[in-house]
C-alpha cells in the first residue's frame, strides 16, 4: 500500500496553522486516552488474529461514531519503513505503532483512524489511544473533542474497566483516566539564560514530566519541550488538565521574562546570533537536521522578539516538520542518501523562506 497524503483531511496537519493561543510559544497541545477492548490480551501480547479483531471492532463501529464520520483508515501495518517513519514526523502516529523502535517491526493489525480533529491510533501499546491535537495551547478544547470520542466510541465498543482502578490500560502507568495531557513548548530564552534546569525539576514536584519533540524517549531538539501528566491515577481528568494548563501559563510567563533579560543584558549579541540563523537558512546550500532545527529555533525566537517581522509562524511550523527527512524523501519521490537530504532540505527552506518575502527587519 503507498499513501497518498492528499487523501489525509487536511494533510493531518491542520495543528500546525497556528491558530491557538500562545501559538508562538507553544507549538501544540495533544491529548490521549489509553483504552482496551474487553475480552483480548493486552496488544504486546495478543496473537495478530486477536489484533486485527480488534481492528475489525473499531471499522464497524466507526460508521456510528460521529467523531469519526469520513474518517480516513490508514493500516500501517501495510506501510513501508519511509512511509510509517513520515507519519511519525508529522506527529500522527507513536514510534511504537510506526514499529520504528529498537528494530522489533510493525506489528499486524497496526492502524491509524483520522476523524474530525481526532484519531484512533489502533493496536498501539493499548488497543487504542484516542487522541485530538490542537494549535497552540488549547488544553479544554482539544480534551472536550477527545472526551466526545470517547464517549461515542464506547458505547459501541466494550472498554476494559475496573470499578476502583479505572481503565485498565498495557503499563501500569496509564491506568485510571488513562489519558496525558501535552503541550509542546518552545523555550529558547529559558535555554539561554540557563534557567531551564530549574524549570524543569520544577516540573517534576507538580506531578509533571517532561519528554523531546517526538515524545518518550526521544530527544530535546530545536529547544522544544514536551510537558505532560506524570500521574494517570486518582485524580480526575478535569484536575489533572487544570493543573497542567496552570503550569503552563507559569512556564511561558517565565520564557517571556527570560527573553526580556536577554534584550536588556545582552541585546546586540541575541540579535547577532538570532540574524546569523536566519541567514543560514536563507543561503546555505547543505543543512543537517539538527542545524536546521537549532537555527529555525533561533528564527522562531527572533520573530517572538519581534526583530524579524513578516514571517508566519505558521511558515515556521511547517518548516519545523516538513524539513525531516521522509517529507524531503516524499516530496522528491525517492529515497536520499544523508547528504542528498541535506542538499534538499536546505533548498526547501530557503524557497519557503524566500517565498515569504516580507521577511524583514
Ligand atoms: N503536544 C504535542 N504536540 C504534537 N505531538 C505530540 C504532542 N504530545 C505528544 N505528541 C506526539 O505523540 C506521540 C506519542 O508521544 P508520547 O510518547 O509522549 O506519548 P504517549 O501517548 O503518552 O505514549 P507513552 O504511552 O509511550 O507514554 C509522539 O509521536 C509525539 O511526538
Amino acid at each position: 500500500m503507498t499513501l497518498d497524503l492528499s487523501l489525509l483531511p487536511d494533510g493531518g496537519v491542520a495543528w500546525l496553522d497556528a491558530s491557538g493561543e500562545h501559538a508562538d510559544v507553544v507549538l501544540s497541545t495533544r491529548i490521549r486516552l489509553a483504552r482496551n477492548v474487553e475480552g483480548y490480551a493486552f496488544t504486546p501480547r495478543a496473537r495478530d488474529g486477536e489484533r486485527l479483531r480488534v481492528l475489525a471492532q473499531i471499522r464497524d463501529a466507526a460508521p456510528h461514531v460521529a467523531s469519526l464520520q469520513g474518517n480516513v483508515l490508514l493500516r500501517v501495518d501495510e506501510l513501508g519503513t519511509a512511509e510509517r517513519q513520515l507519519l511519525h514526523e508529522r506527529h500522527l502516529v507513536s514510534k511504537e505503532l510506526a514499529g520504528l523502535e529498537g528494530g522489533q517491526g510493525v506489528r499486524t493489525g497496526a492502524a491509524l483512524m483520522l476523524g474530525n480533529g481526532v484519531s484512533v491510533m489502533v493496536n498501539e501499546e493499548d488497543h487504542l489511544r484516542l487522541q485530538a491535537l490542537r494549535s497552540g495551547l488549547a488544553v479544554t478544547d482539544a480534551y472536550r473533542a477527545v472526551e466526545r470520542l470517547d464517549l461515542e466510541l464506547g458505547g459501541r465498543v466494550p472498554y476494559a474497566f475496573h470499578s476502583e482502578f479505572g481503565f485498565l490500560t498495557a503499563c501500569p502507568t496509564n491506568t485510571g483516566t488513562g489519558m496525558r495531557a501535552s503541550v509542546l513548548i518552545h523555550l529558547p530564552g529559558l535555554v539561554l539564560t540557563k534557567e531551564i534546569s530549574k524549570v524543569l525539576a520544577g516540573l517534576q514536584q507538580m506531578g509533571l514530566t517532561y519528554r523531546g519533540l517526538y515524545g518518550e524517549g526521544s530527544e530535546v531538539v530545536g529547544n522544544f519541550f514536551q510537558i505532560s501528566n506524570q500521574t494517570t491515577l486518582g485524580r480526575s481528568e478535569e484536575e489533572l488538565l487544570d493543573g497542567l494548563a496552570r503550569v503552563v501559563q507559569k512556564v511561558i510567563e517565565r520564557e517571556e521574562e527570560a527573553r526580556r533579560v536577554l534584550l536588556r543584558d545582552a541585546g546586540y549579541i541575541i540579535e547577532d546570533k538570532l540574524w546569523r540563523a536566519f541567514g543560514t537558512l536563507r543561503y546555505a546550500r547543505s543543512l543537517s537536521l539538527d542545524e536546521a532545527m537549532n537555527y529555525l529555533s533561533g528564527v522562531r525566537l527572533a520573530v517572538g522578539l519581534k526583530l524579524i517581522r513578516g514571517l508566519s509562524v505558521y511558515t515556521l511550523n511547517k518548516l519545523l516538520i516538513f524539513c525531516q527527512s521522509a517529507h524531503l524523501a516524499y516530496a522528491e519521490g525517492r529515497p536520499l542518501s544523508e547528504a542528498e537530504a541535506s542538499q534538499s532540505r536546505a533548498r526547501y527552506v530557503r524557497e519557503a523562506l524566500a517565498n515569504e518575502a516580507g521577511a524583514q527587519e
